[in-house]
Parts: C-alpha cells; structure tokens; sequence
C-alpha cells in the first residue's frame, strides 16, 4: 500500500507512512461520526415508542449523557489524530518535496535547462508543490477516509436491513460514475487550463525581462495586447475547466440526493406492511442525512484529485529524468583540446556543426572567427559538454569527454560567456563564485587583474556591495569585467572565452587583454571574438562558417589564402572607417 501511494502521488517514504496515517485517521473519524447518528435513533426510539405503542429499552438520561460525553471525547481525539497526521505530514512532506526537487535539480545535466522551459520549471517548482500542499492536506486523506468509511458503513447498513440499504445507496454508484466517465474530459480541459497558465507566466516573465527593449521600441501597446490575449485566453480555459467539473460534480450530487426519497417510499411501506420496525426507518432516515455529505464531499476530492494527477505527472517527469553520471576520475595526458568530426543540432534535422575537426593545443590560443550564425558559440559550449553530440568525438587531453561526468570535468574550464550572469550577493561573493574557498586577498588579487578594482574602490561598501539582480546596479563592462575575474580566481587548464571583451571600451580591452595574456599562460585558450584585431595574435585561428570549418591556421598564413578570412579583416577595416551621417 506503501509503495503503491509512493509510485502514484511521487511520494517519499515517510510522506507515503504519513498519508496512510492520515488515510487511516479520516476513515475512523469519518466512522465516529455514526456513532452520535446511532445514539440520536436510539434516542428517538424511545421517545416515540409510546406514541407509537411500540416497545423500546428504558435507558437514563444519566447513561444518555455519558455515552454522550464519551462519544464525543471519541469522535475528538480522532479528529485531533487525522488533523496532526493530514496537516503536519503534509508540510513536512512538502519541505521534503521541495528540497528534493532541488536536489535532484543538481544533479541533471545542463541539457535539461536547455530543454526545459524556466517558467515552466518554476511554475513546477513554486505552483505545483503548492497545489500538492493543499491536495494532501485537504484532499487525498479525506476521499479515501470518505470512500473507506462510507463503505464499511454501507456494509453494515445492508447487512442491517438490505431492502432499505439498496433504498439509501442504489444512487452512489450512479452519482459517482458520472463523475469517472468524465474523468478524461475534465482531464483534457485541466491540461489545457494548465497549458494556457504557463503562457501567460511566460509572457509576463518575458515582459518582465525585456521591459527596457519594450519601452524603447514603443512596443508597450503591442506587447500588452499580446498579454492580454494569453490572460483572456487562461481566464478562459479555467471557467470552462471549473464550469465543466462543477456542472459535472452539481449532478452528481444532486442525483445522490435522490435516494432519500427512495428511503422515506420503500421505508414507509415496509413500515406499513410491518417489514420493518420505526426504530429502523428512523435510522435510515438519520443515516441519509449522515451519509451523503462524505459522500458528496468525496465527489469534489476526486475532481481534485484528477487535476492532482496531471501535476504529479510533471513532477514524475523531473524525478525520472536521469541524472548526470559519467566517470568522476578524469585522467587526461595534457588539455589539448581536440574535436573530432564533430556533428551536432539542437533540433532533430537542423544541423548546426558539420563535421568539425580542429585542435586547440595547450600553451596556445586558438581563436574561432567567422559570421554570425557559423557555430563559434555552439563550438565553446560543446568544448564544455554542455550538449551531447550527434556524431564525432571531443577529446580533452586525448580523453573522450562523452563518458566523463561534466561536473568534474567543469572543474577543468574558466569560462566567459557572452552573457554574464551574476548574482544579487556582495562583488566579493561574485568573484568567488571561481573558487569557493579563495581567500579576501586572492578574490583581490583576481579583481585587480581584472582591472576591477577601480571602479569597486568608488562604491560605498566597495567589495561588500550587493550588485543588484544580475548587477543591475553596474554597467555591461563592469560585469564582464567582474566575470572574468572570477575566471582569473578559478585559474582552470582550460579557458573559454565567449566574446570575454565585447562590453570594453578600447582602454579598458587593452588592459584585460593584457590580464588575459597573463592568466592564458601555459593554457589551453579557446576564444571568440568578433574584433579581428584581438585574434590577430593567435597560435591557431578557426574560421567557422555555417556549422563547417572553413580555413584553418594563423593570421598570416589566412592572409595569404586570400579566403573567407581575409574577407572578413577587408570588411572590419572598411567597417573601421565608417561614420554615422545625417
Ligand atoms: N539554444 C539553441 N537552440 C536552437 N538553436 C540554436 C541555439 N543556440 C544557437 N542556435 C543556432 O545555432 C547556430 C549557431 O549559433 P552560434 O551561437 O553557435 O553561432 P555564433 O557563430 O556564435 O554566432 P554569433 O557570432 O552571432 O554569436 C545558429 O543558427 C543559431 O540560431
């Protein structure tokens, strides 16, 4: 039972104990709640027996209102227990949830945020946990303590007198096939409802993100049309999931309601024709008005219940993906790095590298030029396993990197991207970012080298000062600035450098290029750059254009080859001398 609630909510061994526990405290609260139903026909029993001329025990109201107090005392302590074993291990469970889906989080490859969408990972990770929260606390214990208790019940009350038993429950299992018949139907419009809300949190996390490109393009009318096409669209598809679930559940409920009056006809005449005693048609009676509110509620749980589903379903999606594994112990001869016919796509059947082969040697920069578009990013990033191939090989020191586990082998790479992500911490927690154990002094030294003391030295708390989401409170150069220092701190084998001095203005490039001659040393250095000027220097220069190598070797012999390269340095010196006109 365990595990079968384990496998079906995506619960964890104690979070599935605690759900039982709670199952088992809903059915016997749902059970003590007869008990005052029984003692009321009793009571009734007695008091109308003489009205009635029937004959019925005489019991005290002294034993009355002791059997009373106990009853409740009964009925209390059970709800108490379903109350500490629904709430309490719900929350813990939801701690666990969320703590373990950030786990798991650590452990998957890089490929799975590329293919994920972010506002659909946070929407899993924030909305879905909190549905689950109110589900297992609100939902999941009550159905099945409903459907179990309600059950036992009906047992005993058919056993009891089976002509007025089929009389109160011939309606239940019609009320609630209505609701399981439409179950893929509800499902369908609960996915399309859930559909509709992740493009909307999309579009606004979107709108959020670009809101600067929005205002200076006067898209903002534009833009809030197109928001308000995806709100009126998930406004939509949750009246139509809700209408259709409630006009669905409504008739359920009301059809169940049917069965008093088949209670109060058969009841009255088996009553009549003697068949039955009062105190039995009483009992009934009571028991109508007991029994079908659980099972009314236990109706709307499992409405709920199967929208659940369909979240549980994505968060199974995210616990299965496997995990990044791959070899930890990385024996290389060197950090030569070597690709080796090497095709890839990030769609099925749009190529973007075409048997590529070059290699970057150590103590060597090695420079990857060529239009926009040819692959020089995609290059970088694959030399840092972040996708898997679809063809060839890349070697890290005359190692394949495809077995190797990309967290160690990260250890191996200082990185600068294009785009610079910093955190909204203090700069000296930025830069140590590249060494989680470096010293105040070596975090220094690296900002130094960076050429980032300068403009730290004019904040008002200097290193200590929080940059803001992403450093919003810093211009482009000084993040880049800040982002390589944090590669100098890291001072890996093997450096990429994506665009590493896009945001400098002449002076400053200047002067990281020179920290960069220095922290290049005796490594190996694969860099883009889109200034000619900066790669002219390189060992060994890779021209890539439209995913294939298209002229291999250094800035002099290129030239002679009178190819694409030398194309593209004619172009940047006309580019050079060009002038904005009015
Ligand atoms: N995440 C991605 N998903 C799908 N296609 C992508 C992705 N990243 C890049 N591409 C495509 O792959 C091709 C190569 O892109 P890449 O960024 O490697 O080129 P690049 O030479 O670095 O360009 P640029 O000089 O403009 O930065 C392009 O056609 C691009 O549209």
């Amino acid at each position: 039972m365990i595990k079968a609630l384990k496998k079906k909510y995506a619960l964890s061994d104690q979070g599935a104990k605690d759900l039982l526990k709670g199952i088992v405290y809903s059915v016997l609260a749902n059970i003590s709640l007869m008990f005052p139903v029984i003692l009321l026909a009793i009571v009734l029993n007695q008091l109308l027996a003489p009205v009635l001329g029937a004959s019925a025990p005489e019991i005290s109201a002294a034993v009355y209102t002791v059997i009373g107090i106990v009853i409740l005392a009964v009925v209390f302590i059970f709800h108490y227990c379903q109350y500490t074993a629904t709430y309490l291990g719900t929350y813990d469970e939801s701690a666990r949830r969320r703590i373990g889906l950030a786990e798991k989080l650590r452990t998957l490859p890089l490929n799975f945020f590329h293919q994920r969408d972010l506002a659909d990972l946070t929407s899993t990770i924030m909305g879905d946990c909190a549905n689950f929260e109110h589900a297992f606390s609100h939902t999941v214990p009550q159905f099945f303590g409903a459907v179990i208790s309600t059950g036992i019940v009906c047992i005993g009350l058919l056993i009891f007198n089976w002509q007025m038993g089929l009389a109160l429950l011939w309606v239940a299992p019609i009320s609630f096939a209505i609701v399981i018949l439409s179950r893929k139907w509800q499902e369908k419009l609960s996915k399309k409802h859930m559909n509709a809300r992740l493009e909307l949190a999309e579009g606004i996390q979107e709108c959020l993100e670009t809101v600067q490109d929005i205002k200076a393009c006067n898209q903002e009318e534009d833009y809030l049309r197109k928001l308000d096409a995806k709100m009126d669209a998930a406004e939509k598809a949750q009246i139509s999931s809700e209408m259709t679930t409630a006009s669905l559940l409504t008739t359920g409920q009301m059809f169940l309601r049917l069965g008093l009056a088949t209670v109060i006809v058969v009841g009255n005449s088996l009553v009549v024709s003697g068949d039955t005693s009062l105190f039995t048609y009483i009992l009934f009676l009571i028991a109508a008005s007991r029994l079908y509110d659980p099972l009314s509620g236990a109706m709307s749980n499992m409405a709920e219940l199967f929208s659940v589903q369909l979240q549980v379903n994505r968060l199974k999606e995210i616990e299965k993906y496997p995990e990044e594994t791959g070899e930890k112990n990385i024996h290389t001869n060197g950090y030569d790095i070597t690709f080796d016919h090497v095709q890839f796509s990030y769609e099925k059947g749009k190529p973007v590298l075409r048997d590529v082969s070059f290699t970057a040697k150590q103590g060597q920069v090695t420079a990857l030029v060529g239009p926009s578009g040819g692959g020089k990013s995609t290059v970088a990033k694959l030399a840092a396993k972040f996708y898997p191939l679809d063809g060839g090989r890349i070697l890290l020191g005359g190692t394949d990197i495809a077995p190797l586990n990309s967290t160690m082998l990260m250890k191996n790479f200082s990185i600068v991207f294009q785009d610079v992500v910093l955190f909204n911490n203090t700069i000296m927690e930025n830069i140590r970012v590249g060494k989680k154990d470096a010293t105040d002094e070596e975090v220094i030294a690296a900002a130094k080298a960076a050429q980032c003391d300068e403009f730290i030295s004019k904040l008002s708390d200097g290193y200590q000062t929080v940059i803001g989401e992403n450093g919003s409170t810093l211009s482009g150069g000084e993040c880049q600035r800040l982002s390589i220092a944090r590669a100098l701190l890291k001072d890996a084998p093997v450096i990429l450098l994506d665009e590493a001095t896009a945001s400098l203005d002449v002076d400053n490039e200047t002067e990281i290029q020179n920290a960069i001659s220095r922290l290049v040393k005796g490594k190996t250095v694969l860099i883009i750059a889109h200034r000619m000027r900066t790669v002219e220097a390189a060992d060994n220069i890779v021209v890539l254009s439209d995913g294939i190598v298209a002229e291999n070797g250094t800035h002099e012999e290129l030239m002679k080859e009178n190819g694409l390269y030398h194309r593209l340095v004619d172009l940047q010196t006309a580019s050079a001398n060009w002038k904005l006109s009015v």
